[in-house]
């Protein structure tokens, strides 16, 4: 990283309004412009030197063309609204921000079985895309000493690799691979109707990735015919403007906030500041104030399984989402708010979520196996 700390750049910084931590990992480079992220225009960046994204924004030639924009960065994992072969055409540098919230999504799964009042210790999980998300998620799933398969077409050494369908016919199924259209292994529609028919009867299935990797239609029908599976979206088709008879038969639903961890959005802002000063040559990222916080204490008079849920729901419940999301649905048959508006709202204003790290557990009858798998989880 360039150490230029005696020149002081003025860029002009156009952001995303829904990136939290510009101030302090931005402010040092220049002015910086909040807009709606959604409805970005060329015109807004006539003037943008850098364009700080998240995954609402497709930047392509359409956005950036004639713009004197150099740098693009996503605070997100994904990549699927970026074009990066275009800007690697242009000579436009870009980043994203690799495993920034993977641990916030991690984390999401367990709080949504807890939520389900699912005990994953007996039951088997079947992972379908192995990186920062779906890679954290199976060490955790080891040191529990939970069994699970993985497809991941780019990962066949894993020791737990094995094929799609018998990934789909674990007890529990994570879906964590990006949005891929194209290449040897494209995930858009992977999970369509063969796919879903192949989940067993009283499964769960949990989608984090990105919606289209289901077929939403083939699982709407799917589930007008029957329930054979626990089904919890986060993500889905057409966001923000998600099928609403599709919420209704979802299990648990919630507007793509699996990765909206506090700790993850800063994340993916610091990871971003990091990658412009390497990319543009600019002076290296302020320091941040490295003193953690203490850990706010959690408690529950119950033991084992039951302790454990109810000290991960004290910290992060996915039903609260859930009701949201269905509480706008209604405002939306009722035609005082879309859809496509109250998802925006509802991710725009999310409280504020504080990953399994900044608690410590403070149930002193749980015995050593229950707090050792406590401490796996993040809650010490
Ligand atoms: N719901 C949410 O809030 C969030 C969703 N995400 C989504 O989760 C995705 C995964 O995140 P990470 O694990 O951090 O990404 P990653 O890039 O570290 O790993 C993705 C893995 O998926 C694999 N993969 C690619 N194509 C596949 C296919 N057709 N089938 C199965 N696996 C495939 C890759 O080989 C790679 O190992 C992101 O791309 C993003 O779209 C990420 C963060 C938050
Ligand atoms: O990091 C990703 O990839 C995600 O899916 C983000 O958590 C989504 O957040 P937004 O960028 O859509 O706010």
């Amino acid at each position: 990283m360039t150490n230029t700390a005696n020149v002081s750049p003025s860029l002009t910084i156009v952001a995303d309004e829904n990136i939290p931590g510009l101030e302090t990992w931005f402010a040092d480079l220049g002015s910086i412009t909040r807009v709606p992220g959604r409805n970005l225009t060329r015109a807004q960046l006539a003037q943008a030197d850098i364009l700080l994204v998240r995954s609402v924004t497709r930047v392509d030639r359409a956005l950036l063309e004639g713009t004197p924009v150099r740098f693009v960065g996503s605070c997100t994992i994904g990549t699927d609204h970026l074009d990066t072969a275009w800007l690697e055409q242009q000579g436009i540098s870009w980043s994203a921000a690799p495993g920034c919230n993977a641990n916030s999504v991690v984390e999401y799964v367990f709080c949504v079985l807890a939520a389900l009042d699912v005990d994953w210790r007996g039951r088997s999980f079947g992972i379908v895309g192995c990186g920062n998300v779906g890679g954290s998620l199976q060490r955790k799933l080891h040191a529990l000493n939970v069994r699970c398969k993985i497809y991941d077409p780019w990962l066949t050494d894993n020791p737990d690799a094995a094929d799609l369908e018998s990934v789909l016919q674990q007890d529990v199924v994570c879906l964590h691979a990006p949005l891929v259209k194209d290449g040897a292994h494209p995930s858009h529609h992977m999970i369509d109707q063969k796919a879903l028919a192949a989940i067993k009867p009283g499964a769960v299935l949990i989608s984090a990735g990105r919606g289209a990797v289901i077929d939403n239609a083939a699982l709407l029908s799917l589930l007008e015919e029957s329930h054979p599976f626990t089904c919890v979206l986060d993500v889905w088709e057409n966001e923000p403007d998600i099928s609403l008879d599709l919420l209704d038969r979802v299990d648990l639903g919630s507007p793509h906030i699996a990765g909206y961890s506090h700790d993850g959005k800063l994340a993916g802002t610091r990871m971003i500041r990091e990658a412009v000063s390497e990319a543009l040559s600019l002076p290296s990222a302020p320091s941040a104030n490295s003193e953690s916080p203490a850990r706010q204490p959690v408690t529950t008079g119950k033991r084992d399984f039951a302790a454990i849920r109810a000290l991960l729901l004290a910290i992060y419940d996915p039903r609260a989402d859930d009701q949201r999301l269905r509480a706008a649905a209604e405002q939306a048959r009722t035609g005082k708010q879309s859809m496509a508006v109250a998802f925006d709202l509802l991710r725009k204003q999310y409280p504020k979520r504080l990953e399994f790290s900044h608690y410590n557990n403070d149930a002193p009858q749980l015995d050593t196996v229950t707090r050792k798998q406590l401490a796996i989880l993040g809650l010490k």
